[in-house]
């Protein structure tokens, strides 16, 4: 409290860089001196010409940040930009996140206690949230901070809402935005918008996270993420390998986790949740979880190190995983459309066995939704609804250019905080490093940072929340869409509703119509596609069967159709001519009795 009446300056010379100690999406972190008033602190450093377009964002978090008052939510003392960057600066949490923890020393989670005791933080923090109409919207374990004295913040308000705003940000709450395997079913429908309840199933899936060491669900690539949460039982606690939990904290998780978000209680509610009868004080969170701990940046730098020589040592598996990964990532974005029929085939990729097993997903009914209805629920753009005429050409061109796009990419599983070399690790939940980690980047100033540079460079990766923006210009995917404005995949896997600068209009009655001209065409394209996609497979399937000689494939029921049209059309192409030259000749017959006439006319005159 004491250092919140300081004024911190706010210029770059004032503060001395020393080791990053972490990384996100759009941002470094390094622990930093602030040289007039020797204090530590936390300065975050966004490049603000990688993340151009996300101004808004950005502007937001900065926002959020420094007019929030509460114990448990990360403030900032002060913002400024210095070249390109702008620096954040704030609390420096010695503990590093409780992912950095877990990764660190608690592989397997943490006991009961000490979850409920960072949980009820988490919670408080939730509470001042929504009661002052924010959502969180990226509740996670690598967002609590830890303290050197064990005290908890909530940090990363990069992709917050605010559900008091009007316009472009109250737009923002029916965009898709979150980290897949922590965001609530209802933003993942995109249907009727959503409030702080989609922060009560991201908190749920964090106790989940912090119970097993990593969330559920974590090991499988996006679009299977989506499918799991929308078509299977919430995930939970299970009777029998969670034994050493209590029913309470069974409870909790399970109130928390109901699919409708009505259900689910709110923050003030769940806060007085029996569950939170085993929190106990920031002393015991010190002794149980950062006594023996290394300072933070060696931490951080030792994890980068070990994941890049995984990385390298498991090379062999790795490009094997890459492959399928990209194969399984460019199936989840060409059929994030319209693809029905293939989103049931990924679908039923979750294999039954994969579920069974699933020590993360232990409810293993199914609810009453097929996939279909699913399917129709989040991706069908006839639902009046929903579609915007941006919405739906984004759908169309994501479908057709994706996978060239993806092709060409590093590393392509937009799983939170995911990046290349954890996906040797199947039940990881994220990386400690963020997507980026192992990328170069480019320092700030501080020569004295660059011995911190990592060895191993590998193109950011698409991990963390997850929502479409248009007009980015920082990705390595991009979409062209019908007005050939650019639609981009950028950090954060970004993949429906538009940008909130991009003004798209917002999806209503009146531009149903609009929609609703453009869907024969879309689906005339959407047929075509899908017909030549077909054929490909088919003629792939043959190749592969070790066969070349095409002229032996048998027709399909399709071929079959279109050939006895075409003899169809080809018979009446052949009577209207000969119709055509019939014509003609009387025509001829009478011209010529025409002209005969006139002669004798002529004549008698
Ligand atoms: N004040 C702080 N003190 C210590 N470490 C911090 C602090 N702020 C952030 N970190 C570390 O840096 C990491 C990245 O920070 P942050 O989450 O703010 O970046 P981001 O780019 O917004 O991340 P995300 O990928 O979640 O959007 C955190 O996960 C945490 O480990």
């Amino acid at each position: 409290m004491e250092t919140r009446k300081r004024k911190f300056p706010v210029d770059a010379k004032d503060y001395k860089l020393y080791e990053e100690v972490g990384e996100g999406v759009s941002a470094s972190v390094y622990r930093a001196l602030c040289i007039p008033l020797n204090e530590i602190v936390a300065i975050k450093v966004l490049d603000l010409e990688r993340c151009n377009n996300d101004l808004d964002g950005i502007r937001r978090e900065v926002q959020t940040m420094s007019l929030i008052d509460h114990p448990n939510l990360m403030r900032a003392y002060c913002s400024f930009t210095t070249g390109h960057n702008l620096w954040v600066v704030m609390p420096y949490m010695s503990g590093g996140s409780c992912l950095h923890i877990m990764k660190s020393s608690f592989p397997e989670g943490f006991e009961e206690r000490v979850i409920a005791t960072m949980l009820r933080e988490v919670l408080k923090a939730l509470v001042y949230l929504h009661a002052h109409g924010h959502i969180h919207r990226d509740v996670k374990a690598g967002n609590i901070l830890v303290d050197f004295n064990g005290s908890i913040k909530l940090a990363d308000f990069g992709v917050s809402a605010c559900m008091f705003d009007s316009g472009d940000r109250q737009r923002s709450r029916n965009t898709f935005v979150g980290t897949p395997c922590w965001m609530a079913p209802e933003v993942m429908q995109q249907l009727h918008g959503y409030d702080f309840k989609a922060d009560i199933w991201s908190f749920g899936i964090t106790a989940l996270e912090l119970a097993h060491g990593h969330a559920p669900f974590s090991k499988h690539p996006p679009m299977k993420v989506l499918l799991m949460t929308l078509q299977n039982a919430p995930p939970g606690l299970d009777y029998e390998r969670d034994k050493k939990f209590t029913k309470s904290f069974r409870d909790l998780v399970a109130t928390c986790l109901v699919k409708d978000p009505k259900k689910r209680p709110s923050s003030e509610k769940l806060l007085k949740h029996p569950f939170f009868k085993h929190a106990k004080n920031a002393d015991f969170l010190q002794r149980s979880i950062l006594n023996g701990l290394y300072p933070l940046g060696d931490r951080y730098r030792m994890l980068k190190a070990k994941e890049a020589d995984l990385l390298v040592e498991n090379k062999e598996l790795y490009e094997d995983k890459e492959q399928l990964s990209q194969r399984e990532y460019i199936r989840g974005i060409s059929d994030w459309n319209f693809n029905v029929d293939d989103l049931k085939n990924q679908a039923a990729l979750i294999d039954e066995n994969d579920e069974i097993l699933d020590a993360d997903n232990h409810s293993n009914a199914r609810s009453h939704d097929t996939t279909d209805e699913i399917v129709e629920e989040c991706f069908d753009i006839c639902d009046d609804d929903v579609a915007t005429v941006d919405n739906l050409q984004q759908r169309i061109h994501t479908s057709l250019k994706a996978s060239d796009q993806e092709t060409k990419r590093d590393d392509i599983r937009p799983l939170g905080r995911m990046q290349s070399s954890q996906k040797m690790n199947n039940n990881a939940s994220g990386s400690v490093l963020s997507n980026n980690v192992l990328s170069h980047k480019k320092l700030v100033s501080n020569d004295e940072r660059d011995h911190h540079q990592p060895k191993f460079r590998i193109d950011r990766s698409y991990s963390g929340p997850v929502y479409l923006q248009k007009n980015n210009m920082n990705t390595s995917l991009s979409v062209e869409n019908v007005s050939g404005a650019v639609v981009q995949q950028k950090g954060r896997f970004k993949v429906t509703e538009a940008d909130l600068s991009s003004k798209v209009p917002v999806v209503g009655p009146t531009s149903s119509v609009q929609a609703a001209s453009l869907l024969p065409p879309l689906q005339s394209i959407l047929q075509h596609n899908t017909a030549q996609r077909e054929e490909i497979l088919r003629l792939m399937e043959h190749v592969e069967t070790g066969n070349s000689d095409f002229s032996q494939i048998a027709p399909t029921p399709r071929e079959r159709e279109l050939h006895s049209q075409v003899i169809q059309l080809q018979q009446s192409m052949g009577c209207l001519v000969e119709q055509l030259q019939l014509q003609k000749m009387i025509n001829v017959e009478l011209e010529k009795k025409l002209s005969d006439l006139v002669k004798k006319n002529s004549i008698k005159e």
